[in-house]
């Protein structure tokens, strides 16, 4: 019985299953009419009969899904572009910011897919890539509402998520929303993903979708794309580049832009205004302005991620009463989705935003957009303010910040049907709260880093914008940025300084080719005959002045371009020694003036003008000079004067002369201390030969007083005439005059003590010269410690010091 329950239950069971796959089949009939029908109607299709979305041949269950969500009349986008869709046709979708696009491609792909009668079993039948995870997100949930009703599966496929979660289902999927990365991804790792029975591809923000940024990536998805597919494109900035239809193989797409012959490309309940603010008064302006708008919902565009990151940390920090966000690329997918849902949520708060939040975004009720930084392009602009003013009846207010030399963006904005408004900031309602920054940033060590990366970041972005003409970074005064962002000291910034050279070295290439068609133009005049050579000569001065001028010119230049100190401390001095530059010269110096002097007066460098013993002129080449340079120089003389060469080669020249003049000073230095040597040599001889020498040759030690006298007189011995001489050559002893003089006070004092006051002459006619042997033996008779002493001395004395020493050494024995 038991058993018979069981049975009866699976019966049931069974049955229901039965009964439900009947009633399907059933429906199957009435859908084939149905679809049947539908698509006899797509030809009939003319958008200007379409008032409501009953009046397009919709499925029930797509029309269903529209009512719910109160979508009743469609866009004009919707009107034009799902008739066509429907048709089959490849569409190229322009319409403005906030205009319906979205479903003007949704509504499509459910159609055909519902026509098609897909399952779940069937794979990928309609794909959708988007630039942003936010605008897949977006899409997906905006085909949830609409699409709810049908049977088909939908997947949202983007960077952040659960790869292994996403790759078991991607066989099941029949919609596919997606990021490129992602979709390329599973293109190329998951065997379950298959899209080769496609039927539908939409590209969303399609002139992002297929820029630079993505081009590789999308390339590779389309090649793995079946050719006989629909292909749709939208964008309120629609590309219409032969090159990106041709990489989609689109087949005779159909233009579809209603708007534009409207005098506007943004949305006409959009009010735009900008104002012209210096780079340090930026924050001041926008904490002011989020205090004075503490009721509003506000999206505020920054140019980097490390920018907002540091405003949202330090507008949190400095409490403005308002709810803050901040949404940028590098934060984490959940964090991201987090902040998404909450700025959608919420009424009164301020999102810090980067351009990823500014393409495709739907937020609601949002008054405000405030560009803090230019946009890239004019197509960036009308993203971003397009953030509000969406909808048949959103309002709102952009404004654009802009810095003096940007200015000239507002140009591009009105050329392109842009209407906005300068305005002026109330001085009296800004209040910068740069003291609290400045506080704020020396207490956290972290804030001061993200300010640090934000300056950096924000520089870095300026540098690699396109165009130039709006976006200089020579013009920033960083110095005054870095302190509004509350640095003291503005951080190092290498890539500029990289830049800053090969700017240098880019305007030092343009002087040489300059001065070049100027060299090639001053040999011609100087072909001509020798009074015009003199006439030239003549006008040297104005000619050295030329260049000079041109030196100036060149390094104003570069003045100008250094308003920030950090940067542009360039000038032509660096330049000319840096080892690059003197590899390939490119800035005259003087030294090439100089030459160019000679050159024109035909004057051959680097030769001697010898004459003859007959006076006729010998002119050699100088040995002197390395022969090979020689030879370079008069070719480089010969053809036309070539500054560049010449300047190397004097360079060379120089190089050799340095050799040379080294060489020569070290032989002279070698010389003198030949000389020095043997001199002391000589010095040394004497000393060695003091005792050995006869009285004759020996030195003059008439100077000496007379030992009898000292030590009372000897017998036998005749000292007459003697002292007379001795005078003499004292007297005559000019030479040594310095050393005589001490030598007389030393004697004179001598006599003193011996004669009281004695005269002079007196003591000269008693004094005796000693031979030279008493002397010795006088020494010998000092102490040995006293001669060692003396001896050790009179090494380094001259003979004159020793005389003097030995003479003071008999006093002291005495
Ligand atoms: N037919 C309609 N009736 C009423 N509201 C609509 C209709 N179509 C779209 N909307 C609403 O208009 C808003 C903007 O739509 P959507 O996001 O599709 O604009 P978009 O043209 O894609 O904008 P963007 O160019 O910024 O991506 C959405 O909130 C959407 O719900």
């Amino acid at each position: 019985m038991k058993q018979d329950g069981k049975e009866q239950k699976r019966q049931g069971k069974k049955s229901k299953k039965l009964q439900l796959y009947k009633p399907r089949k059933k429906n199957s009939v009435e859908e084939d009419a149905a679809i049947q029908y539908l698509q006899a109607q797509y030809d009939k299709i003319n958008p200007d009969e379409i008032k409501t979305f009953k009046d397009f041949p919709l499925s029930q269950k797509t029309l269903k899904g529209l009512k719910e969500n109160h979508y009743v009349t469609p866009t004009e986008i919707q009107k034009q572009a799902i008739g066509y869709a429907l048709q089959g046709k490849d569409i190229l979708g322009a319409a403005k910011t906030g205009s319906g696009k979205t479903l003007a491609f949704l509504i499509p792909i459910l159609e055909n897919l519902f026509c098609k009668k897909w399952t779940r079993l069937d794979g990928v039948g309609a794909l959708v890539i988007s630039p942003t995870r936010e605008l897949a997100y977006q899409i997906y949930e905006a085909l949830r509402k609409v699409g709810h009703l049908h049977d088909f599966s939908a997947g949202l496929i983007i960077g952040g998520q659960n790869l292994k979660f996403e790759r078991k289902r991607m066989d099941q999927i029949n919609i596919l929303i997606c990021t490129p990365g992602r979709l390329l991804q599973h293109m190329d790792e998951n065997p379950l993903f298959d899209c080769s029975h496609l039927q539908i591809l939409v590209l969303d923000e399609a002139d992002r979708c297929l820029d630079m940024g993505f081009e590789a990536t999308m390339n590779a998805i389309i090649e793995n794309l079946p050719p006989e597919r629909q292909t749709l494109l939208f964008s309120a900035t629609q590309t219409k580049s032969v090159k990106d239809l041709a990489r989609l193989s689109l087949s005779f797409p159909t233009y579809i832009a209603p708007h534009e012959q409207a005098a506007t490309v943004t949305p006409d309940l959009l009010q735009q205004s900008y104002i012209i603010t210096e780079i340090e008064d930026k924050i001041g302006i926008l904490w002011s302005f989020i205090k004075n708008h503490l009721k509003q919902k506000v999206i505020v565009f920054m140019a980097t991620c490390k920018q907002v990151k540091y405003i949202y940390e330090l507008f949190c920090k400095l409490r403005p009463g308002v709810s803050l966000l901040a949404l940028y690329g590098t934060l984490h997918q959940e964090k991201r989705e987090k902040i998404y849902n909450e700025f959608c949520r919420k009424s009164n708060v301020v999102l810090f935003a980067t351009d990823l939040a500014s393409r495709g975004l739907d937020f609601p009720r949002v008054n405000w957009v405030i560009q803090m930084d230019c946009p890239e392009d004019v197509e960036t602009y009308i993203h971003r303010a397009g953030r509000t003013a969406r909808g048949f009846t959103g309002k709102g207010e952009g404004l654009l910040m802009l810095l003096p030399h940007e200015e000239k963006f507002v140009e591009h904005l009105q050329n392109s049907k842009i209407p906005i408004n300068k305005i002026q900031v109330d001085p009296s309602k800004v209040i910068a709260p740069q003291k609290k920054i400045e506080t704020l940033l020396s207490d956290s060590m972290e804030l001061k880093q993200s300010a640090q990366r934000a300056f950096v970041s924000y520089l870095k972005s300026v540098f690699l914008m396109k165009n130039k003409e709006i976006f200089n970074v020579q013009l920033l005064d960083t110095d005054s940025y870095a302190r509004s962002l509350g640095l003291i000291v503005p951080p190092y910034i290498k890539f500029l300084k990289k830049q800053q050279y090969a700017q240098k070295k880019q305007d030092n290439n343009n002087v040489i080719e300059k001065l070049k068609a100027k060299t090639e133009s001053d040999k011609e005049d100087s072909d001509q005959s020798e009074e015009e050579v003199t006439d030239v000569n003549v006008e040297k001065k104005p000619e050295k002045q030329k260049i000079k001028e041109r030196f100036v010119k060149f390094d104003f230049h570069n003045a100008t371009d250094t308003d920030g100190k950090d940067f542009f401390q360039g000038n032509n001095f660096d330049i000319q020694l840096s080892g690059e530059l003197l590899e390939e010269p490119q800035v005259e110096s003087t030294k090439v003036a100089d030459v160019k002097k000679l050159l024109k007066k035909n004057i051959t460098v680097n030769t001697t003008v010898k004459f003859t013993e007959e006076g006729e002129i010998d002119e050699e080449e100088n040995k002197d000079v390395d022969p090979e340079i020689l030879k370079q120089i008069s070719s480089a003389n010969s053809s036309n004067l070539h500054f560049a060469k010449t300047q190397l080669l004097m360079q060379d020249e120089d190089k050799i002369d340095k050799v040379k003049f080294r060489e020569s000073t070290r032989a002279k230095h070698k010389e003198k201390k030949r000389k020095l040597k043997n001199k002391r040599k000589e010095d040394e001889g004497e000393k060695d030969d003091f005792g050995s020498q006869s009285e004759s040759d020996g030195p003059d030690l008439s100077w000496l007083p007379d030992p009898d006298k000292i030590y009372g007189k000897e017998k036998g011995s005749d000292n007459s005439g003697d002292s007379g001489e001795d005078r003499n050559s004292e007297a005559s002893d000019g030479a040594d005059y310095e050393s005589g003089e001490d030598r007389n006070s030393e004697v004179s004092d001598g006599a003193n003590h011996e004669s009281g006051d004695d005269s002079e002459s007196e003591v000269e006619e008693n004094f005796h010269r000693p031979t030279k042997r008493k002397l010795l033996e006088t020494q010998a008779s000092v102490p040995p410690r006293k001669v060692k002493k003396v001896q050790d001395i009179s090494a380094s004395l001259s003979v004159s010091e020793a005389e003097a020493l030995a003479m003071q050494l008999l006093q002291t024995k005495r």
